[in-house]
């Protein structure tokens, strides 16, 4: 796995209003939204393109377009579908695959309770949208049912990540076809696997409790 913590001013900004308690649902969206898209500018940053010309008013120009196939987002459910509209924003070619995870809240032990993925994904770039890496069980998850599938890379994109969490899934994917893209990587994790300092949980703050 490898790693990039893309801590520019804006997104720690960002991250700061992100984190207040105080900030409510509809403000916790838009931020949401608006940090994915400066994660995907790092997250999309070794994406397969292939030249291509392009004839302006003025004359040829070599230019690139995104290479076939094209890439799979893979928004988790419940908070990753905040992160979704911002993604296929910068991404509108890309086709979109679902699986919903939850943590129980006594073993912390993730399971898949939805999954719309396709059957095959030889050679296809995908990224992976989920706000919170904590124990790292649910992207373990996720990303071997990737990898199973074929896919050639997968680029996790998160806005908070725990250092427990990162080291679980380096020890799962020691390769360099697994990447991870956070915003910051926080203190730890506490008893209850909440990311500290954090912001809570990202469901509930996008969502509401359920
Ligand atoms: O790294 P982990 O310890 O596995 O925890 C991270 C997961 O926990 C949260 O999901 P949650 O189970 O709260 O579901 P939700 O998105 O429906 O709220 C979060 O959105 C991640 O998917
Ligand atoms: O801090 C955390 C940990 C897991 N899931 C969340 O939503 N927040
Ligand atoms: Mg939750």
């Amino acid at each position: 796995m490898r790693t990039l913590l893309a801590d520019h001013p804006l997104v720690t900004h960002k991250l700061t209003l992100l984190r207040d308690a105080s900030t409510d649902t509809a403000t916790f969206r838009i931020l949401t939204d608006e940090l994915v898209t400066l994660l995907a500018y790092e997250a999309t940053r070794e994406i397969r393109a292939v030249p291509a010309e392009v004839t302006t008013p003025v004359g040829i120009a070599l230019g690139a377009r995104l290479a076939d196939p094209k890439p799979l987002i893979v928004p988790v459910l419940r908070a990753g579908i905040g992160m979704l509209d911002g993604m296929t924003r910068l991404l509108p070619m890309a086709s979109v695959g679902f699986v919903g995870m939850v943590r129980d809240e006594e073993s912390l032990v993730a399971s898949t309770y939805a999954n719309r993925l396709p059957a095959r994904l030889d050679g296809r770039e995908v990224f992976v949208l989920d706000p919170m890496l904590a124990t790292g069980g649910t992207l373990v998850t996720v990303v071997s049912m990737l990898l199973d599938r074929g896919a050639a890379a997968v680029t996790a994109v998160c806005l908070l990540a725990a250092p427990e969490g990162m080291a679980r899934v380096e020890a799962a994917f020691p390769g360099d076809n697994v990447r991870v893209v956070t915003g910051a990587v926080d203190e730890r994790l506490n008893d209850k696997g909440y990311i500290v300092p954090g912001l809570g949980d990202a469901g509930d703050r996008l969502f509401g409790e359920i």
